[in-house]
Order: C-alpha cells, then structure tokens, then sequence
C-alpha cells in the first residue's frame, strides 16, 4: 500500500505551487518514493474524519499504515530519516540541517506569510497600505540576513538538505510578493532548487491535479 498524502482540490494557490502539499511531494520524490493523493475541497477539510489526523483542518497529511502524520516539515523530517536521504549522517551535521528546517519555517516563513495574510484579511481597511511596509519591511530584514548567510553558496550547509527544501519553498512565496528583489543570491539559490528534476516532478504532478480540478 503507498503512503497517502492530502491536498487542495481547485488550489486557492491556482497551481502557483504555493501550498504546502507541495514540500511533501518534492521530499516524497528526493527520496524516491511513490505516492498517492486524496484531493480534498474545503468542506471536506474542515471534515470530523479529516480532523481526525489534522486537527486544524488543513492540508497536507501524510498517511502509510498505522501512521498518520500532519505538519509538513514533521512530514519531511520523517521521510528524510525513514529513507536516509535529504539530511547527512554525521551527527552534527544532521542536526544543523534539522535546525535549518524550524530556520526556514520558524523564522522566515512566518514573516513571509504574515505578508501573504494581512493582503487578505486586511484588504481595504485603511492600515492596510502602512501595515503591509512594515511587515514587509520585517520580511526583507529576514530574507536579509538569510542572503547575508548563504552568500555565494549552493546550499545553506554542505549538500542539499531537508532545511534548503524547506527554505526554497519559502522563498517561492517571497518571490510571490516581490520580496526577493535586491537579493540575487536568493533568486539563484531558488531557481536551484527549482532546477531539481525531484521538484519538477513534484511541481508537475500539484499543477496536473490543479488543472484537472480547477472551477473557474
Ligand atoms: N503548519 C502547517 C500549515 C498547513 C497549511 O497552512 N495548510 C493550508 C494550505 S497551504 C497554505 C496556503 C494556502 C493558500 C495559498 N494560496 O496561494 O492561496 C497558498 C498556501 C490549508 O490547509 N489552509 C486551509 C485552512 O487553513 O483552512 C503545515 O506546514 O503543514
């Protein structure tokens, strides 16, 4: 039986590849394992079955056997140490890596998505426009030092890891607001991890689902 992961059905992101099924399916293809996805709407996400197994009533899950997993970065982490690949061996590198991954989701996720959620909730109020410089102004100060840090390097440690696949999909929502101007070096890093034939694998089979589902 494959491992089940859950997704949007019609994706508000509309296949932008902004939700965040998207890192479950690329880790699921760095470490080769094939999977399959339940689409579900937003009547079925907000579900008592669905909620069972998140209780927040969001997508993505990840299902196989008796384990039933939600949070995508605790998803990645288990495929990473279930499979032996996307994070090294040796012990301390393996936990700067892992510590790169709550960097990415814990520290500048959480600025980038502020920005993505006051242009919604806050839309037409009349703060809206000082509201979203300041937030985008802490957004930039992040992605700031995050580019001070990485420099001209591939990756954020060493080889390719759980906390760069965590991070570049972070930076595709930046990129999505216009924050990574100024900072080529995060543009470059982005487009890399773009250029991984696991992400393209991964991107490919969110925007099908999206097309095949979409509502106009
Ligand atoms: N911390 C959780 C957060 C999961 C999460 O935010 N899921 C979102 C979808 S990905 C986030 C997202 C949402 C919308 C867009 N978009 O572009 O429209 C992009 C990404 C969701 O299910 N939202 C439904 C709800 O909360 O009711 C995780 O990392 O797994």
């Amino acid at each position: 039986m494959l491992p089940t992961i859950t997704a949007f059905r019609n994706s508000p992101d509309r296949g932008r590849g902004l939700a965040r099924d998207l890192r479950v399916r690329w880790a699921l293809e760095e470490v080769g394992q094939p999977y399959r996805v339940q689409l579900l709407d937003f009547a079925e996400l907000k579900a008592p079955t669905h909620r069972a197994i998140q209780p927040f009533g969001q997508i993505p899950t990840y299902e196989d056997g008796e384990l039933a997993l939600f949070e995508s970065g605790a998803i990645v982490l288990h495929l990473a140490e279930r499979h032996g690949v996307l994070l090294p061996q040796d012990p301390g590198a393996r936990i700067r890596a892992i510590g790169w991954m709550f960097a990415a989701l814990n520290t500048v996720e959480p600025s980038v998505f502020e920005l993505s959620l006051a242009s919604i909730l806050d839309r037409g109020k009349p703060w809206l426009a000082d509201r979203m410089a300041a937030l985008e102004a802490q957004a930039r100060r992040r992605l700031g030092d995050l580019a001070w840090r990485l420099g001209d390097a591939p990756w954020l440690d060493g080889g390719f890891s759980a906390g760069d696949l965590l991070m570049v999909t972070v930076l595709a929502r930046a990129e999505a607001h216009g924050l990574l101007e100024g900072f080529p070096n995060l543009v470059a890093y982005l487009q890399r991890g773009r250029a991984r034939p696991a992400w393209q694998r991964a991107y490919q089979a969110q925007h099908e689902a999206f097309l095949r589902t979409r509502v106009e």
